[in-house]
């Protein structure tokens, strides 16, 4: 597997492009920061009534509409949520992309799944990052970055890995290495990833054992800080040293009740639930059921995020957040 690193990427490629990126938000906003502060010539464009307008404005980007930002731009960044890029790549993208322009994202969902289907003489590119906006600024400012990954699904001018390794590099990423993929991979992965470990299975295992102990008649705040409060802690320390690091700098009673108990709790009935997930997410299913839902305006996801707020869990952690000072 190669890992490209700042030295193998020369970013001469950009030198004469505009580069639009299309929403001010998570992403859109670190990665349009990062790009214009590495020297590349960024323009934004957002709906003159949202948010994303001012912000961006007040950063001291150029900002001016979807339209008139595809128009302009050799490469279009499209970073607005997944959801709704298909309709506006339509209405808005579509018409101001020219012959050897770049198509570029930092997901492959819209591609992959074919929701949106680019004219055959723009490069297809993604650039994307592991991890959220907020951490693609931070760690830039930080003069490191987050790793990152890069496809080609059409490749007209000769030069679109160039294009989008110099933009990753721009964004940071080099700093820490850029990994080869395809947009297939990429969106599998990522959509199983984010529904099975990072945002979907820890939640639920945090939930469960932070309501075992209640209900056992512990105290709350107390079980509030041992099931997802230290966690952060204990993944920080798989993040920097793998599993191996982690279980020595934990105590040997901790050792030993880790690696004799997890099976029971990732049960091999888990482990079959996990492969049913990752066969919906192939077979587009996850996908065409997300579609409906956004279609039918949301019910399941604003019912669900309700249900969120309201736990125990988001009460005592949010108070415990305060008083110990790390949440204002
Ligand atoms: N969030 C993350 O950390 C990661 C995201 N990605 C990918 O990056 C891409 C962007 O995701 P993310 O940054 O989370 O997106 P956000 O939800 O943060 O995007 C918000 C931006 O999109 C604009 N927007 C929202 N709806 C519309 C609309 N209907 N028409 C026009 N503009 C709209 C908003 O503008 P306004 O202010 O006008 O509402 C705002 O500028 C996605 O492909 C995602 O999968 C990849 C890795 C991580
Ligand atoms: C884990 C969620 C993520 O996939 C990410 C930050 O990488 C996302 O799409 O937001």
């Amino acid at each position: 597997m190669k890992i490209y690193h700042e030295k193998d990427i020369d970013m001469g490629v950009l030198e004469d492009k505009t580069i639009a990126v299309i929403g001010y938000g998570s992403q859109g906003r670190a990665q349009a920061l990062n790009m214009r502060d590495s020297g590349l010539n960024v323009i934004v464009g957002v709906r003159k009534d949202g948010k994303s307008w001012n912000i961006a404005k007040n950063d001291g980007m150029e900002v001016t509409t979807i339209e008139d930002a595809s128009k302009r731009a050799d490469i279009v960044h499209v970073l607005i949520p997944d959801e709704v890029q298909p309709k506006v790549y339509e209405k808005y993208i579509k018409s101001g992309l020219e012959d050897g322009n770049t198509l570029s994202f930092s997901h492959g969902y819209n591609i992959h799944f074919k929701n949106i289907i680019p004219p055959k003489n723009v490069n297809v590119t993604m650039i994307a990052p592991k991890g959220p906006g907020a951490m693609v600024r931070r760690t830039y400012k930080e003069g490191f970055g987050i790793p990152a990954l890069v496809a080609v699904e059409v490749d007209v001018t000769g030069d679109a890995l160039d294009q989008a390794l110099a933009m990753g590099k721009a964004c940071g990423f080099a700093r820490a290495g850029i990994l080869r993929t395809t947009f297939k991979e990429e969106t599998e992965t990522d959509l199983f990833g984010e529904q099975v470990v990072l945002c979907g299975g820890v939640t639920e295992l945090i939930k469960a054992a932070f309501d075992t102990l209640v209900e056992a008649g512990y105290q709350p705040e107390i079980a509030y800080f041992e099931t997802c409060h230290e966690l952060k802690l204990i993944i920080d320390l798989i993040y920097e040293k793998g599993l191996t690091g982690m279980w020595k700098n934990v105590s040997n009673t901790a050792e030993y009740g880790g690696l004799t108990r997890r099976e029971r709790v990732i049960s091999q009935e888990v482990r079959n639930e996990m492969k049913k997930i990752l066969k919906e997410i192939q077979k587009g299913e996850f996908a065409r059921e997300w579609a409906l839902e956004n279609q039918v305006g949301r019910p399941v996801l604003k019912r669900l995020r309700e249900i969120e707020k309201e736990l125990k869990i988001e009460k005592v952690g949010s108070k415990l957040r305060k008083l110990c000072g790390l949440e204002k």
